[in-house]
């Protein structure tokens, strides 16, 4: 009988975490010594900031400043052995790195299911190179239409008429608008600025971008919302075949 080919070794499979790890560790190639970083928040920048520290400990990488883009990332970053700072005194990030939790093909992101985004959207607002590492699972064709939630940060003050006011500027798309609870308290859910978080949930596409951004931000009592449209440079995405670079 004629010997079998020679068939490529069967593919490890994966979890998610290590997908996220080996993005993350991609992501980190762009950091050089000497680097201002935006330190995102989340599952996947938490593996970048992981990663930087373990570089700036083996001495290859130095003289890194990291400006964390929450309390929680604050933390993590001072554990691992970053040198930390803030806007006020670093205006000009170099780069940063962050997770998503939706993107379209035009690199436009959606972020805070995590609670973080005004202090991600100030740091990564003024960043000259911002990388983003999703899996395969946050591609998206329509920002706000995957039916999962549209975070928008506001002060506690008169919350529900706020809430309202978010629902009635986007009730012909079928706006629900959800006060987040904090599962473990039962106690409304309270960001690292101490404001609330209202999610947004469609039924129809809510159209222009832009316009839909604008018009959430002239509410008064609205802080920030969790489109980050065309601050995006570089995304990597990792999924079962490897990791793709897509730069702007
Ligand atoms: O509020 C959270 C942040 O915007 C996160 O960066 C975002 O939710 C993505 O998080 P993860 O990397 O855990 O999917």
């Amino acid at each position: 009988m004629a010997p079998l080919p020679f068939s490529s070794p069967p593919q490890a499979i994966l979890t998610q975490d290590e997908l996220k790890k080996i993005a993350a560790y991609k992501a980190v190639e762009f950091v050089q010594s000497g680097m201002v970083l935006g330190l995102g928040t989340g599952s996947k920048a938490k593996h970048a900031v992981t990663r930087i520290g373990e570089l700036l400990h083996q001495g290859k990488l130095t003289n890194i400043i990291g400006i964390p883009t929450s309390k929680m990332t604050h933390e993590l970053a001072s554990s691992v052995g970053i040198p930390l700072s803030d806007l006020d005194s670093h205006p000009i990030v170099d780069l940063a790195i962050d997770g998503a939790d939706e993107v379209d093909p035009y690199m436009n992101l959606v972020k805070g299911r995590g609670g973080s985004l005004l202090r991600e959207k100030m740091i990564e607002g003024a960043c000259k190179k911002f990388v983003v590492i999703v899996d395969e699972s946050k591609l998206v064709e329509h920002i706000g239409g995957s039916g999962l939630a549209m975070p928008v940060e506001i002060v506690p003050f008169c919350w529900k008429f706020t809430v309202e006011r978010l629902r009635l500027l986007f009730d012909e798309a079928g706006c629900v608008a959800r006060l987040r609870m904090d599962r473990e308290s039962g106690e409304p859910f309270v960001t690292d600025n101490k404001n609330y978080i209202i999610d947004l949930y469609f039924e129809q596409d809510i159209g222009d971008l832009m316009v839909a951004s604008d018009a959430i931000l002239r509410l008064p009592g609205v802080v920030e919302h969790g489109m980050f449209l065309g601050m995006a440079t570089t995304l990597i995405v990792a999924g079962g075949l490897g990791v793709r670079v897509k730069n702007k």
